[in-house]
């Protein structure tokens, strides 16, 4: 569904030339729900404009939903759903002007605009808001409406920036589940902009890891974390057989780092919840009386801070601070 290679993009300011987007390649096949996860100013933006046609590659190609990206960017645009950070939608509009207005822009006739439109509306839950202008929306209304705009046409690939980006907790869980029947019960390819762990590995079939303008990183969120130091799995026993116990545990298959501290035993492995049966039967088999257990998956924050050295949530606190120092975006696009 999308297939870029060697994707770059520069821009020069005033202070010298931004590699936005240094080299990317990425492969996202029908039917997937993919995440491209990154801190602010990684690239994320700049590479979905690239992809939606918005803004010329300084280098590289692609093919998005089959067609050439830049000999073909009309066959591109009438083949995707492109739902920007900021939204689409005019304040002063009626929801119902704005849907049906979309569908007109996209060729269906007014009673096709129409009935797609009280479809779309039915399922974003906005039915009964078709005559309030979008003005009077709260945000987690406007931003399934700026999804069902990118919906009018029946796109087989959407991509989504940011979609729950400034949202409350229960608008962003709301959205979510919006995104994912949007996937499962139509198949439409989702790729999807974040910059949220969570929002990464509730919803996302795989992510994209994507850090100063490059893929460091791309698999699902488990495997991801599983690729790591893997699941910490913690027990406890009597305190004398603290050494045996932690005996048996560093024999079983795939375990690393395991350590003793009195009666607690730590060790990694790369599915902690699969070893655990194998784990409870050694011990048993030993006449050792297990207290607790429990397994610690790593977060993706974890993955983000063993590949580029730091946390995720510092780096977008850095960033955020940076971006205030030198605002200085689009001052000149280098083609
Ligand atoms: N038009 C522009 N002119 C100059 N620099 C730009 C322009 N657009 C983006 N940049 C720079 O390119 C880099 C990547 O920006 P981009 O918006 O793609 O990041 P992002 O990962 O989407 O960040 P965010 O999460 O904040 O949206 C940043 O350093 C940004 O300042």
């Amino acid at each position: 569904m999308i297939h870029a290679r060697g994707l770059r993009r520069s821009f020069r300011t005033r202070t010298g030339t931004v590699e936005a987007v240094r080299g990317v390649d990425l492969d996202v096949e029908p039917g997937e729900l993919v995440g491209f996860l990154g801190p602010n100013g990684a690239g994320k933006t700049t590479t979905l404009r690239m992809l939606t046609t918005l803004l010329e590659p300084t280098d590289g190609t692609a093919t998005v939903a089959g067609c050439d990206l830049r000999t073909d960017p009309v066959g591109v645009r009438r083949q995707i759903g492109y739902v920007a950070q900021s939204g689409g939608s005019s304040p002063e509009c009626k929801v119902i002007e704005e849907m049906e207005l979309q569908g007109r822009f996209y060729g269906l006739t007014s009673e096709q605009a129409r009935a797609r439109s009280a479809e779309l509306t039915a399922r974003m839950d906005l039915a009964g808001l078709d005559q309030r202008l979008i003005k009077t929306l709260s945000g987690g209304q406007r931003r399934r409406l700026d999804i069902a705009l990118g919906l009018v046409h029946d796109p087989k690939l959407v991509f989504l920036d940011e979609p729950t980006a400034a949202l409350d907790p229960q608008s962003r869980a709301n959205l979510w589940t919006h995104i994912k029947a949007m996937h499962r019960e139509h198949n439409t390819t989702v790729f999807l902009t974040t910059h949220y762990l969570d929002e990464a590995d509730a919803l996302c079939d795989r992510i994209l890891v994507i850090d100063n303008g490059k893929i460091v990183a791309q698999g699902a969120p488990d495997e991801l974390k599983a690729g790591l130091a893997g699941d910490l799995v913690t027990f406890s026993v009597p305190v004398t057989d603290g050494a045996r116990a932690g005996e048996i545990a560093a024999r079983l298959p795939e375990v690393s780092e395991a350590d003793v501290d009195g009666g607690t035993v730590r060790f990694r492995a790369p599915r902690g919840d699969v070893l655990l049966p194998d784990l409870v039967r050694a011990i048993d088999a030993a006449a050792i009386p297990l207290t607790s257990m429990s397994v610690t998956r790593p977060t993706l924050d974890d993955v983000f801070l063993t590949l580029t050295g730091r946390s995720l949530r510092d780096a977008e606190m850095g960033a955020e601070a940076v971006g205030e120092a030198t605002e200085d975006k689009e001052t000149a696009d280098v083609a």
